[in-house]
């Protein structure tokens, strides 16, 4: 099978009609090629060269999985089963993929300070992970954690969610957003892009805020602190929201500026929408239940009545961020993984221009 170009979701063609077998593929800004091996119009086509999911998985390599079944499990916590074939053949290749795009980065750093006279400091890889509400983002960006650290190029990778930093409930309050959490404007977008400068200057310790679902608030006395890992995984619904337009004016950086790599977890918004109520069903016999929760009220539900509390939220608030904010930042992911039914990854864009 010849890898595609396409925008990811959305099948254009292929650019790859060499027929060169997987990776042989290329992505080009003008297509297509003629016999003679040059360009012949100028028709701007994909920057992703896609794949199917058997392509992708051989480019495993024979590289051993070393999660076990145990390993996954833990991950998977109280949430859906995590199955073990999809670890080894989608998650496994990438990440091999990401430990070449560290060390590729290392070196291009090294490159950079010998040019400039410096010697080379280490700053960590740092990786988002996008996509919609309960796609799966967390439990993407805690495979991909355990994953890299067990290769020798990143052995301490941290994980930091972006919801610590959405502005506190008063603040929200104070600016009629309390029904808006998650939208782009919920955040101190400023905060986070502090945060990240600091981690990619090389700061020997960065402090972020800690949100808690149970209280679902930010929790004031706590925070995270990153100490200069080899790999930072920053997972969050914006974090490839581009700069908004006072922030443009002023010639603000967005989040993704700060990224040596992204991905993007996709599915259809049918499909996303079941699994967060699934999950919010679930969530009645173990969060909601506890009594510290903000949504104990919920843990009384009956099934119908829960399915009911969830598919409102998801529709008031969930899905529409999802269609006007989070997807339209998708083609500006390095890598897109389209999820079909039961999580199973179906489709695999990596950008390539
Ligand atoms: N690869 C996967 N296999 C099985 N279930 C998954 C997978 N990824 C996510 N899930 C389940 O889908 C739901 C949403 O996943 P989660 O990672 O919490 O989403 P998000 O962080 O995007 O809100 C959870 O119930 C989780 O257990
Ligand atoms: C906390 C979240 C905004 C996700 O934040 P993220 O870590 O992606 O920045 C989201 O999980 C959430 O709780 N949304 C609010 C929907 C609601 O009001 O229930």
């Amino acid at each position: 099978m010849v890898p595609k170009t396409t925008v990811p979701g959305r099948a254009l063609r292929s650019a790859a009609r060499g027929g060169r077998g997987v990776g042989g593929g290329h992505a080009t800004a003008y297509g297509p090629v003629g016999k003679n091996g040059r360009v012949t119009n100028a028709v701007l086509t994909s920057p992703y060269v896609e794949l199917v999911r058997d392509d992708w998985a051989r480019l495993r390599e024979n590289q051993p999985l070393t999660l076990t079944a145990a390993d996954v499990a833990r991950l998977a916590g109280l949430g859906e089963r995590i199955d073990l074939t999809e670890v080894e053949q989608i998650y496994l290749p990438l990440s091999r993929l990401l430990t070449f795009y560290v060390a590729a980065t290392k070196r291009l750093n090294g490159v950079t300070a010998s040019f400039l006279g410096e010697r080379p400091e280490k700053t960590p890889f740092v990786i988002g992970v996008a996509g919609s509400v309960a796609v799966g983002k967390s439990t993407t960006a805690r495979l991909l954690q355990e994953m890299l650290r067990r290769w020798p190029e990143s052995p301490r990778v941290d994980l930091v969610t972006t919801d610590g930093f959405l502005l506190p409930n008063a603040e929200l309050v104070r600016r009629n957003l309390l029904q808006r959490k998650g939208f782009p404007e919920s955040y101190d977008r400023a905060a986070l892009i502090r945060f990240l400068a600091e981690v990619k200057s090389g700061a020997p310790e960065v402090q972020a805020p800690v949100y808690s679902h149970l209280v679902y608030d930010i929790v004031p006395a706590e925070s995270v602190v990153v100490r200069r890992p080899d790999v930072l995984i920053v997972e969050g619904l914006n974090v490839l929201q581009p700069p908004n337009g006072t922030a443009r004016r002023r010639n603000a950086l967005s989040i993704s500026d700060f990224f040596d790599f992204s991905v993007y977890v996709d599915a259809d918004a049918e499909l996303i929408e079941q699994w967060y109520v699934e999950r919010f069903l679930r969530l009645r016999q173990t969060a909601f239940a506890n009594p510290d929760s903000y949504f104990r009220r919920y843990a009384a539900l009956s099934d119908d009545e829960a399915r009911a509390t969830a598919l409102d939220i998801w529709q008031r608030i969930n899905r529409p961020n999802l269609l006007h904010n989070v997807r339209p930042t998708r083609s500006r992911a390095t890598l897109v993984l389209t999820k079909g039914p039961h999580h199973r990854v179906e489709r695999i864009s990596l950008r390539k221009l």
